[in-house]
């Protein structure tokens, strides 16, 4: 009796997924779009490649073989061009696809995850701590962690007698800074030479984002299993990830500060105070993450890619060097007139974009159409950074680091390029908040380096550019050499 009722189980099982597969290739309102079969039917080739980490390439060569538009799941899609951009993130409101992010201990999402709704009002209320007013307050902070990088990097060196992993300080750097705005006080990694414990465990949580993610998109597993089987070990990891960094948060609003950080900022704002203590928790929890892992990922790729090209290299610290004679001078306004310098942190963002993968929208009940043709509602529709970065319908040699390709005006050979396909902190009303700080840390940490070292970049990572991504890239180190100026 059991047996068959097992088997008759079995097998409607069967045919619900029989014919709801061939659904799905031939009358689904998506059947049209291009893509693999296996890829319209289940979600399972996007899995099997991103629990791998290897999800990036896998994508392009997707986009490569079917164009700027992808199916590559029964409702999802890829864009790789500049019209993606515009008609997904225009001004049309969509819903982020919010299985792709973990959901917060405290159940309350950051301003990244949350609801249309609600994000409006967090981001008015966290927009002074990023105004360009704020940035020119937190100047001197820049510049305090650029000396201790300077400090760092000819302690640990010895002056290019010793190899030092750049990438491992330029990590240590920006998450001090960060942890200096959101919670008073830095980590003390770049003084220590040292990973704290809480930084340390981010890689091993990124790895983890394919199966929350695959957890979440079917509530099946999520009810049944992962709830009630979740090992004990993985939840106490979490809570005890974001619980140190709630506490360093009250800690910080219970003894105050008198920096232009970011909850000063935030507060002394009447609005401020709209902000309840568990949005401050998760929102600094995601700042950390969103504002340091990222900068310092693109700081690596640039000096990677200069030298590994030598030629640019060479150009940027004519320009550098030229500009100016102390690295006191170095402020916001003069770096950012230096072309060359923001021309080259531009190609390293499109040639190695912080966020290489799309952040999926969902289409709202009355179906929009992107590209021309009309998308049902629920369907995720995403812009893809790394294909449409790497692609030759969008850009000139695009595989190959040319920085002059973003100079005003370009030369000429770049002038079919399609600058607005570019986007890469976001674009709209969700776009990266935090841009005008990463693009001045970046400036003055790069201007730095080079201002003041001759860099040369190890043998052991020459193939530092060939990594895995879980979201964010997985860097190995960056081995460089760095001897002081002669000047
Ligand atoms: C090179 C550095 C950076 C890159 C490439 C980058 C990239 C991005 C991208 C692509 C988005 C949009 C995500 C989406 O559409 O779902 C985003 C959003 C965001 N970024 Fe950045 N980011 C960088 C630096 C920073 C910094 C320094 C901060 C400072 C805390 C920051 C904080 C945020 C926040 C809070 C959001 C969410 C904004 C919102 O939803 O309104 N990011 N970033």
């Amino acid at each position: 009796m059991i047996a068959t009722l097992l088997l008759s189980l079995f097998v409607a099982g069967l045919l619900y997924y029989v014919f709801s597969a061939i659904y799905y290739v031939t009358l689904h309102p998506l059947a049209s779009l291009p893509g693999p079969r296996l890829c319209a039917i289940s979600r399972i080739p996007y899995w099997y490649v991103s629990v791998q980490g290897v999800d990036v390439p896998w994508m392009k060569r997707l986009h490569d073989q079917y164009g700027p538009v992808v199916r590559f799941g029964p409702t999802d899609l890829s864009y790789a061009s500049a019209q993606g951009w515009q008609e997904i993130h225009g001004a049309k409101v969509q819903e982020k696809a919010v299985e792709f992010a973990p959901q917060p201990v405290n159940g309350v999402a950051p301003m990244l995850t949350t609801k249309h709704e609600n994000h409006v009002r967090m981001r008015r209320l966290f927009s002074p701590a990023f105004s360009a007013r704020s940035l020119k307050a937190q100047e001197p902070l820049f510049k305090k962690y650029a000396d201790l990088l300077m400090y760092t990097i000819s302690e640990v060196g010895a002056d290019g007698a010793q190899p030092i992993d750049l990438g491992r300080l330029l990590n240590f750097t920006t998450f001090d800074v960060m942890a200096e705005l959101t919670f008073g006080h830095n980590l003390g990694m770049l003084a220590k030479n040292e990973y704290s414990s809480w930084v340390e465990s981010i890689a091993g949580f990124l790895r983890m984002l394919p199966f929350v993610a695959m957890i979440n998109y079917y509530p099946v597993l999520r009810t049944i299993l992962f709830e009630r089987f979740q090992p004990k070990w993985i939840r106490e990891k979490r809570e005890t990830h974001c619980n140190y960094a709630a506490g360093l948060v009250d800690e910080r609003l219970r003894v105050g500060s008198k920096h232009p950080d970011v909850w000063n900022l935030v507060i002394k704002e009447e609005k401020g105070r709209g902000l309840t203590l568990e949005e401050m928790h998760s929102n600094a929890e995601n700042f950390m993450l969103a504002g340091s892992e990222t900068t310092a990922t693109l700081l690596s790729g640039a000096v990677y890619n200069l030298l590994k090209d030598g030629r640019s290299y060479t150009l940027l610290c004519e320009e550098v060097r030229g500009a100016f004679t102390s690295a006191d001078d170095m402020t916001l306004e003069s770096l950012a007139n230096l072309p060359y310098l923001t021309a080259v942190l531009k190609e390293s963002l499109r040639i190695y974009p912080p966020v290489p993968i799309g952040s999926p929208r969902v289409i709202q009940s009355a179906g929009q159409l992107i590209q021309g043709t009309y998308i049902p509602a629920a369907t995720r529709v995403s812009v893809h950074h790394w294909s449409t970065y790497h692609s030759s319908a969008n850009f000139t040699s695009p595989d190959t680091f040319i920085p002059e390709r973003f100079l005003s005006p370009p030369p000429a050979e770049f002038a079919g390029d399609a600058y607005e396909a570019f986007q890469p902190f976001g674009a709209g009303y969700r776009n990266c908040i935090g841009q005008g700080m990463a693009m001045h840390e970046m400036r003055l940490l790069l201007a730095r380096l080079v201002w003041g070292w001759d860099v040369e970049l190890g043998k052991e990572s020459e193939g530092w550019g060939s990594q895995r991504s879980f979201a964010l890239w997985i860097k190995p180190p960056l081995v460089v050499k760095a001897r002081l100026r002669k000047r």
